[in-house]
Parts: structure tokens; C-alpha cells; sequence
């Protein structure tokens, strides 16, 4: 069997002249947790679009979960769970709503749904919002729904751009908790983050210059190869030369 959820070969995408990803070449193992590092403009939301079956490649290759970018985007997408930057729940629909809504786009008929949507509200121990407008929930509550979520259909991969953005230390260690816990269940996870305390927490991380990618180890290994003691300053010396 396939060992790897994601492989590419010479990943290329240009706007025009400009390389947005320059030939970029890695494998993430089925389960992991990948972190995809970069400064802002290096490339990593191409790269994810390209990978989600989003946006065509330019030229190389690559598949994810078994299925080619080029040629198989909608098996890529019946495959993935997703979720934004700006994680795209309604906020005017409720919480119970939005569960419908994104259980229903990912293809779970009526019992499932009505299953899925029992078993995440009471994950969440959201019971008492289920009929609360999602505007009135706190960020980092839209966070947890947005990652719960994009995994409702179980799929074996799942995509997530900077998902913790702007909520505070414990709230992103919780979101971080429920990570682990869908990659113990074997999901594969390909997250963005600027957080570089985030960076620690995956299995292993790329880091993105310019387009190319210009290190690929576990958090451990970059930092005695840089001789430092934290992902942050092995970013600072790749990202910023
Ligand atoms: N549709 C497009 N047309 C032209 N240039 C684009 C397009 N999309 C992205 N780019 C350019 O490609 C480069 C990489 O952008 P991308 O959004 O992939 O970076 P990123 O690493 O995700 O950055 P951020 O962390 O800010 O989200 C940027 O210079 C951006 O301006």
C-alpha cells in the first residue's frame, strides 16, 4: 500500500513571468502531521490550492490521496477536508445550520448528517449554541467548529491555512489537541502557520523561500542542523537569510 497521503515531483505554478512554486519536490506520510512553513508571499497557499485540486498546475507532478492533481481534482476534493484562513462558516446561520450546510456539500446523506451532527456538537459541548447564530460565537469556538468541520465525512487528508489566527496561546493549544487527535484516528494533516511554537508541535515541516523549498526534517533535526534552540530562529535564518 501507499505509504504517502501527499507526493509531489517538481511542483510548478507561474502567474505570468513569476514563479509562484518553483519545482518543489516532498512526500508527507499517511498520518502525519506536516507543517508548511513560509514567509508571507513564499508560496504556501499556491502550493495548498494546486494540492486541494483548486488550481492547475503548471508543470510536474503530484498526487494526494492516491489521486492526480492534474487529472483527478474532483477525487481530490471528495477525498479532503479544508479549511481556510478565513475559515468560511456562515455567520447570519446557525450553528446547527452550518453543520447541514458543510455536511451535506461533502456528500453525507440524512441519518449521517443528523449522526455526525449530534456526535460533533457534543464533542464540542456545543449543545446549548446549536441554534445560536455562528456571529455570536467567540474566534476561537468558530475555530474548533470550522476544523470539526472540514473533517465531518472523514477524510483521509485534511488541509488547514493558518487556522489559528489571532486567538490566544490556550485556545490555539486546544485546537492543537483536537490535531492530535484526528491524526491518531490516521487522518494526515497539512497545516500553515506562522506560529512558530506550532512548528514544534508537528512531525515534521518544510520551510518555504521564494517559491522553493528549503528544508524538510523533523523540528528536532532543523535545529541541530542550525545550531539553534527554537523553529523560530531556524525560520529566521532561512526565511529571512
Ligand atoms: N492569482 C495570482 N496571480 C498573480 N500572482 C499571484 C496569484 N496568486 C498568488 N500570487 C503571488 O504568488 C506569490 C505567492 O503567494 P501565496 O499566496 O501562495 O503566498 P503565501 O506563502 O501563501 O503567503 P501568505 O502567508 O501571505 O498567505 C505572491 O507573490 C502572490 O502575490
Amino acid at each position: 500500500m501507499e505509504a504517502y497521503a501527499i507526493k509531489t515531483d517538481k511542483l510548478t505554478k507561474k502567474f505570468g513571468d513569476f514563479t509562484a512554486t518553483d519545482a518543489i519536490t516532498f512526500e508527507v506520510y499517511k498520518g502525519e502531521i506536516f507543517g508548511f512553513l513560509g514567509a508571507n508571499g513564499a508560496g504556501k497557499t499556491t502550493a495548498m490550492r494546486m494540492l486541494c485540486g483548486l488550481l492547475k498546475p503548471t508543470s510536474g507532478k503530484a498526487t494526494v490521496a492516491g489521486y492526480d492533481v492534474f487529472s483527478q481534482q474532483e477525487k481530490i476534493k471528495q477525498s479532503i477536508g479544508y479549511m481556510s484562513q478565513r475559515f468560511s462558516l456562515y455567520e447570519d446561520l446557525t450553528v446547527t445550520e452550518n453543520i447541514r450546510f458543510y455536511g451535506g456539500i461533502y456528500g453525507l446523506k440524512r441519518q449521517a448528517l443528523k449522526d455526525a451532527s449530534e456526535a460533533l456538537l457534543q464533542k464540542l459541548e456545543l449543545q446549548q449554541e446549536a441554534k445560536s447564530l455562528v456571529s455570536a460565537l467567540p474566534l476561537g469556538w468558530k475555530q474548533k467548529l470550522s476544523f470539526s468541520i472540514a473533517i465531518i465525512h472523514n477524510p483521509s487528508i485534511v488541509f488547514l491555512d493558518e487556522p489559528t489566527g489571532g486567538v490566544d496561546p490556550i485556545t490555539r493549544r486546544q485546537f492543537w489537541d483536537m490535531i492530535y487527535e484526528a491524526a491518531d484516528r490516521g487522518v494526515t494533516v497539512f497545516v500553515t502557520t506562522h506560529y512558530m511554537d506550532e512548528a514544534e508541535y508537528c512531525n515534521r515541516v518544510s520551510i518555504m523561500v521564494d517559491g522553493k523549498i528549503e528544508a524538510l526534517d523533523t523540528p528536532g533535526n532543523l535545529k541541530s542542523r542550525f545550531s539553534v534552540n527554537s523553529m523560530n530562529d531556524v525560520f529566521l535564518k532561512l526565511a529571512r537569510g
